[in-house]
């Protein structure tokens, strides 16, 4: 370095150039003022457009997809398939957790069965000339020890409850309805009780529910593997459904029972959480739920919850993206919620369970099952604020439908439009799938293409073809709609 000259740190050749001229006049330096404001002004707008940019850049790696449909349609179950499609390994680790859930799917299962017997020794004193029937029946003496025998599962089911929703939350079981197991119950009206007499269990959907598990399938602290599961782990819940397994399965092979049943028109395999065909399994010590069982078990949502998930290998291309889905609980007093999720959002996957053609809603027994699939989805297809978003249509539970079709329910005596159509899957699917597409086209604010899927979310292999196709179809949309492609 030249000696005399500035030291390096402070000499900056562009001061030189940037230097004003030595014989500046005041008009021109006022002039230069004003040019180097103006040009610092572009720059912070040009630097404010790059950040502006990138932020939605990083928004637009960000796929957002809403499940909506009425209660049982199927929500929480899709959501689990997309968990158990693209992040595996989460949804094999988390399996343990769901069989506390199975438990008290199958507890609720016998339950159901003692209300139906237990209506039928003491049926209701206005209930008219339909039980009166019932009244003349007698129960055999094997099915009062069975009752005896499974007495049992009533603290199961309170325990089981206590498990999954945290003292805090007992706002999180609803309450109504009364228990089948009512001649053993004694009258003081604890929590558990009340929590026993509980109808349906729900939870707040998140992590709190699966946490309560995670801590109480701990023993010592230890952390449980799938690998060691069950046979080291006390599990008392398990214990007592191990040892009532043989009268459980007594109890739903019984020719009475399923007479009693029959007379009520309790189809119990076709309500959710059925397990009664797999008790020998699911109240083994060892038992570990299956991805199906994950996929079949039944726990009602209250409330809205984001589920992120980044796509790990299976998912190929698209590794990495982040999806965020949205379950949301279905039943009645729960659709004002869903509102503030309509913004900003990639897709809807809609679940009309198509089955439900001859049942009711549980939280209203006026309202007629597809009726309200139906008029939700005219809700849905109007809404403004939903105008440019996809929405994709699963005609779910078709399963179902074919069951009850087959066992010779009339799809016509429901539907009045359906006329003298043949009494099958494939003419009753075709005949919804055109239905809720026309009010699609009528009610859209703006023209948009429908994607329609006859769907039986429990059945892995199929669905999976489905949710590859949803996915494959949103990711190219949300790529369009960022212009990446
Ligand atoms: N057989 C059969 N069962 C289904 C199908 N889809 C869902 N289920 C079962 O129906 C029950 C209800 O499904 P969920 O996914 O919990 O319903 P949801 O829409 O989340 O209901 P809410 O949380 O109350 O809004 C679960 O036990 C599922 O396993 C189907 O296509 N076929
Ligand atoms: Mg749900």
């Amino acid at each position: 370095m030249p000696s005399g000259s500035k030291p390096q740190l402070e000499y900056d050749p562009l001061d030189e150039l940037l230097k004003p001229p030595p014989n500046e006049t005041e008009e021109d330096r006022l002039i230069r003022l004003a040019q180097e404001a103006e040009a610092r002004r572009i720059s912070h707008q040009i630097d404010e457009s790059i950040k502006v940019e990138r932020q939605q850049q990083k928004k637009k790696s960000v796929v957002r997809l809403l499940l909506l449909g009425q209660s049982e349609s199927g929500k929480s179950t899709t959501l689990r398939h997309f968990q158990r499609l693209y992040t595996p390994t989460a949804f094999r680790e988390e399996r343990i957790l769901w069989r506390g859930v199975i438990q008290l799917n199958v507890v609720r299962s016998v339950r159901t069965i003692m209300d139906a017997l237990s209506n039928v020794r003491r049926p209701p004193v206005d209930s008219g000339g339909e039980d009166s029937d019932d009244d003349a029946i007698h129960i055999p003496h094997e099915i009062d020890l069975l009752r005896m025998r499974l007495t049992p599962l009533r603290h199961i089911e309170a325990l089981l409850i206590a498990k999954l929703i945290p003292p805090s939350q007992d706002d999180a079981a609803s309450f109504h309805g009364g228990s089948s197991f009512s001649a053993y119950q004694s009258r003081r009206s604890t929590s558990a009780e009340r929590l026993w007499r509980t109808q349906e269990v729900f939870v707040r959907p998140g992590a709190t529910w699966k946490g309560a598990l995670a801590k109480s399938t701990r023993r010592d602290g230890r952390p449980i593997s799938l690998g060691d599961t069950g046979m080291t782990t006390r599990d008392e819940a398990q214990e007592v459904l191990h040892s009532c397994s043989d009268d459980i399965m007594s109890l739903w092979d019984n020719k009475f029972v399923r007479e009693v049943l029959r007379r009520r028109k309790i189809r119990l395999e076709e309500l959710p959480g059925f397990f009664l065909n797999d008790v020998d399994r699911v109240t083994a010590l060892n038992y570990i739920p299956s991805d199906d069982d994950v996929l079949r078990a039944r726990l009602k949502t209250v409330g809205v919850s984001e589920y992120r998930c980044e796509m790990e290998a299976a998912a190929g291309r698209e590794q990495g993206t982040e999806w965020r889905i949205v379950d949301v609980g279905g039943s009645r007093s729960q659709r004002a919620t869903w509102v503030p999720f309509f913004d900003d959002v990639d897709a809807i996957i809609f679940l009309a369970p198509i089955s439900g053609f001859d049942q009711v809603l549980a939280e209203d027994r006026s309202v007629n099952r597809l009726e309200d699939s139906v008029l939700l989805w005219k809700a849905v297809c109007s809404n403004k604020l939903l105008a440019n978003v996809d929405l994709v249509l699963f005609l779910n539970k078709c399963d179902i439908l074919d069951a009850k079709l087959d066992s010779g329910i009339r799809l016509a005596k429901y539907v009045r439009s359906y006329g003298d159509r043949q009494n099958d899957l494939d003419t009753a699917s075709k005949y919804f799938r055109s239905k809720f597409s026309a009010i699609h086209r009528e009610y859209s604010p703006l023209p948009r293409k429908f994607y329609g899927f006859c769907t039986s979310v429990t059945d892995t292999t199929t669905t999976a073809g489905i949710l590859a196709s949803v996915r494959d179809m949103v990711v190219r949309r949300h790529l369009k709609q960022s212009k990446l492609l």
